[in-house]
């Protein structure tokens, strides 16, 4: 039984489908997806490009509605974004004539206009401690490498104490090293806090070692969830040793197959 049957729904996406209009006429990305999340569970999205991924989490953020069926949670559809669903992108999204303390600050101020000055600023400093740049609060973002961009979008984030936390293929542009460093950290601070997170990623290896559960896609139009794969590795989990687990490359070779073979790409 998998973890979230076993505790309350907490995200709920239920018969969710997405039409687009387009000048060739209506346009189903999405058909009828279903998937109930658990607080705190850590799950990962894999499929195809254009199968439609962003546009689901884009629904759980609420920029984007679905054409038909509801995405809840708590008990409470989503009709718009809010700060309680936190979203990292791809490219960070940073403002780059503000320092990586003001890209904070302005979030935070943002949601708690009404705190103590003294207190914004303290959860600033702690959220990027947390990501380790404190020596680096005061670069902009041209002064930054990727992987210091990209913590800087995920202190910027989780320092708004997100219910969920959204992460759109976050290390997606950064070389493998920075990229498993970022792993490595955004697990221990999702370890010491546990929000749910929901992660599009296209690297099968960094699903395994993150996620509870591995969501696979079909590939679109009409696409829909395919398979979600139970990832059992105990945590805290320890890269080396996971992949010592033969039971790593049967999950691999599963879901690799699901993507290269069930469903492989047209072109
Ligand atoms: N606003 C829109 N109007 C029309 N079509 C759209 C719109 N937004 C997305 N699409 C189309 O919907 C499909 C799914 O897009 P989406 O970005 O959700 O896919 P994805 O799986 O996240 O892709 P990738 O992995 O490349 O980021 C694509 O064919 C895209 O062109």
């Amino acid at each position: 039984m998998s973890v979230a049957t076993q505790r309350e729904p907490f995200l709920v996406m239920e018969d969710v489908s997405k039409v687009y209009p387009t000048s060739k006429g209506p346009y189903t990305v999405l058909d009828g997806v279903n998937l109930t999340v658990a607080e705190g569970e850590f799950i990962c999205v894999i499929g195809h490009s254009g199968c439609g991924k962003s546009t689901l989490l884009n629904m759980v953020a609420g920029f984007n509605h679905p054409t038909s069926g509801e995405v809840r949670l708590g008990s409470k559809p989503i009709t718009k974004p809010g700060p309680d669903r936190m979203v990292v992108f791809q490219n960070y999204a940073l403002l780059p004539w503000r320092t990586a303390f003001e890209n904070v600050y302005l979030a935070v101020n943002a949601v708690h206009p009404n705190k103590p000055q003294a207190e914004k600023r303290a959860i600033v400093r702690e959220h990027l401690a947390m990501v380790g740049l404190s020596e680096a609060a005061d670069k902009k973002p041209p002064q930054l490498s990727g992987g210091m961009k990209q913590r800087v979008s995920i202190a910027r984030a989780l320092a708004i104490r997100p219910q969920v936390l959204i992460l759109d293929e976050p290390f997606g542009a950064l070389d493998a090293i920075t990229k498993e460093e970022l792993q490595e950290e955004l697990l221990k601070i999702w370890n010491d806090h546990r929000c749910t997170v929901l992660m599009i990623t296209h690297d099968i290896d960094e699903a395994l070692f993150l996620a509870d559960r591995l969501v696979m896609m079909t590939n679109g139009p009409h696409a829909k969830i395919g398979e979600v794969m139970e990832i059992p590795f105990p945590r805290p989990r320890d890269r080396a040793r996971i992949m010592e687990d033969p039971q790593y490359y049967k999950l691999r070779n599963y879901a690799l197959d699901f993507l290269y073979h069930r469903f492989a790409h047209d072109e």
